[in-house]
């Protein structure tokens, strides 16, 4: 049950935003309110937006329109109220850092080396990030050893390390194999129902997360719908946002969105792949 509910002030919110390159309009015309506990899917093929969208909340991309707010106020650089999964690059083999570096970063990182933690509290509060995660094995190995799962691993306990308000994950659950993907989906709801944080989780399947999804932002040739999981992952309604006739299937207790060849707004025709996109 998440805290929606109860919530006075969104954790984030857009005003008529837009947001374009050049000609290209990504999307426009967004308001949407971000609840405490809120969880968020946001789906759409390649370049459809998802990634700049979070950008924006980080305040890394300005808006071509409207405003966005985090934790009421404009959305700025450093922001301690957002945790963020990047979507995945490899650490370079070089990289002087260990895992539990890495994830004490998430600790103190906005802080410019002071510890927020006094030095016991801050290993033991490291520590049982590493745990949760399952991480705790390799957490003394250089980072650019790692695997790109175990490296993700990392990703996703530095961006909870304080409990931020607003989580943000960008295709966190590639490179990890099934049983890591349903771990980290009960650890995001589990992070969402412990500390009331909101998620918007970025991804091309949205299956491992469907049970805990509150709302669907699904964006599409220049435009987006947003609603509960069942209102907008239906037939119909993606038909209408893709402008082409696309089906959206239930088997085997997971939702598949296909398609005939559809034009991505810019891009050269794709499939919406099974949501798996
Ligand atoms: N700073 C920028 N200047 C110009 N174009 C940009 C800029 N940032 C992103 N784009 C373009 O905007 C489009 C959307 O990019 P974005 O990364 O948000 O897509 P996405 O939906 O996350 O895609 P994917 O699923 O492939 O990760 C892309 O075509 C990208 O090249």
């Amino acid at each position: 049950m998440s805290a929606r509910s109860h919530a006075v002030q969104p954790v984030a919110s857009f005003h008529d935003a837009a947001l374009s390159f050049g000609h290209r309009s990504l999307w426009q015309g967004l308001n949407l309110d971000i609840q405490p506990g809120e969880y968020i899917a946001v789906l759409g093929g390649n370049g459809t937006g998802k990634t700049s969208l979070l950008r924006v909340l980080l305040g890394l991309q300005r808006l071509s329109h409207g405003s966005v707010q985090v934790a009421g106020h404009p959305a700025r650089r450093g922001s301690t109220d957002i945790g963020y999964v990047p979507q995945q690059r490899a650490f370079d083999d070089r990289t002087p850092l260990r895992g539990r570096d890495l994830v004490g970063m998430g600790l103190d990182g906005h802080r410019w080396g002071l510890r927020a933690l006094g030095r016991r509290a801050h290993r033991a509060k490291v520590e049982s990030l590493l745990e949760r995660v399952g991480a705790l094995d390799y957490a003394d190995a250089p980072v650019g050893e790692l695997s790109g799962g175990e490296q993700q691993r990392l990703r996703v306990a530095q961006a909870l390390a304080t409990d931020p308000g607003l989580l943000l994950f960008d295709e966190a659950l590639l490179s990890l194999d099934l049983r890591r993907q349903q771990q980290l989906a009960s650890l995001v709801a589990e992070q969402r129902d412990r500390t009331g944080a909101a998620v918007l989780f970025v991804t091309h399947d949205v299956n491992p997360i469907i049970d805990d999804v509150d709302r669907v932002l699904y964006l599409a040739n220049g435009s987006f719908r947003i609603g509960a999981p069942s209102e907008v992952l239906r037939s119909e309604v993606l038909s209408d946002l893709y402008g082409t006739r696309v089906e959206v299937m239930n088997a085997a207790g997971r939702v598949l969105v296909v398609g005939t060849e559809v034009l991505d707004h810019c891009h050269a025709p794709e499939r919406p792949e099974g949501v798996v996109l």
